[in-house]
């Protein structure tokens, strides 16, 4: 059995193109992907694969920048703003530093945060590019929200993708730097260490270097974060070129009562890293895109995930309060 057999693959042609059955059929294999592993690969997504690639040749333009133009257009310290670059050593999770740079845009039509370009001249045309492809990823976005609602026979049918105007989506160009193998996998270093993600659904665009990796259920102790990088086992998401990865956000389980799994999840290592000798693991690219409720929405169990027989688990919260706790939590 291949390492990533377990993770489906969905081909939403058929959601995008195909009959009321055919999209039926499509939506009800992203549930039970979600309700099993919480992770799939999406091909024939609607963004062309052109744009996919010349999305990579930007961030590797961007993050080839010196380190002084990069922080021209360095995160604000306020930590309650998520725009902009982020050297090394400014994102930690339990109190691990991960060795990645980012940069991070939101909504070029929103009001509250202002998205941080470098100046024109620097990387001409760069700021279009990333504008036109985040309105890309929010329409892909939308319409795997769509499936979703049609699995769960909510109506109407945008009935949860009206809950994303996209005020708090987050796009992300992360770059990991090359670095020696045995760092990696001595932990001294870490690429990212396990987590889950916050919203609702991430797209990951990543290129062929490979080592993002998920946790197999029941694998741990403790299924927490910290549990599963402890104990846990985890399977490798190996790159699959002209696919996205998609997964569940902690939001979005909330929502659906925990039918769909918000699955931890890492970069580690390339699989055939060896530690012995100067052995450098290569730099690594990746392009994720987070999607969130909109603030205002109350996120609470959808019909149909709850009944006599499997109550409700969790109370309602507020999207923006939870995510803002969430997102200045992670910052150095
Ligand atoms: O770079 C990757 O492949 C994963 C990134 C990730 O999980 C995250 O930024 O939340
Ligand atoms: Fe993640």
């Amino acid at each position: 059995m291949n390492a990533d057999s377990a993770i489906p693959l969905i081909d939403f042609d058929q959601f995008l193109n195909g009959s009321t059955d055919r999209r039926e059929q499509v939506a009800s294999a992203i549930d039970a992907a979600f309700r099993s592993v919480g992770f799939l690969y999406v091909s024939n997504h609607g963004i062309d694969q052109d744009k996919v690639d010349e999305c990579f040749q930007w961030s590797k333009r961007f993050f080839a920048l010196s380190e002084s133009k990069k922080n021209l257009i360095r995160r604000p310290p306020d930590k309650s703003i998520y725009r902009g670059y982020v050297g090394v050593g400014r994102e930690k999770v339990r109190e691990r530093v991960c060795i990645k740079e980012s940069f991070d845009t939101g909504n070029p039509d929103e009001d509250e945060q202002t998205n941080l370009w470098p100046p024109e001249e620097l990387l001409p045309g760069f700021r279009e590019f990333m504008e036109m492809f985040y309105q890309e990823c929010s329409k892909l976005v939308r319409q795997l929200l769509d499936a979703l609602s049609i699995a769960l026979h909510l109506a109407p049918a945008d009935s949860l993708a009206q809950f994303h105007e996209a005020s708090l989506f987050a796009m992300s160009l992360l770059y990991y730097p090359a670095l020696p193998t045995k760092d990696l996998l001595s932990g001294a270093h870490t690429r990212i260490p396990a987590h889950s993600d916050f919203g609702t659904l991430t797209l990951l665009f990543q290129d062929d270097v490979g080592g993002l990796e998920i946790a197999e259920p029941g694998s741990a102790n403790t299924e927490t974060s910290a549990g599963f990088e402890k104990e846990g086992r985890f399977r490798r998401v190996e790159p699959k070129p002209g696919t996205v990865v998609v997964n569940v956000g902690y939001l979005l389980m909330r929502w659906s009562n925990g039918r769909w799994k918000n699955t931890v999840h890492r970069v580690v290592e390339p699989p055939n890293s060896t530690i012995g000798g100067d052995e450098m693991t290569p730099a690594r690219y990746s392009v994720p895109f987070f999607a969130s409720p909109d603030p205002a929405t109350v996120v609470e169990a959808l019909p149909g995930c709850w009944s006599e027989e499997v109550p409700r688990r969790w109370k309602a919260i507020s999207a923006g309060d939870y995510l803002r706790r969430k997102r200045q939590a992670v910052y150095v």
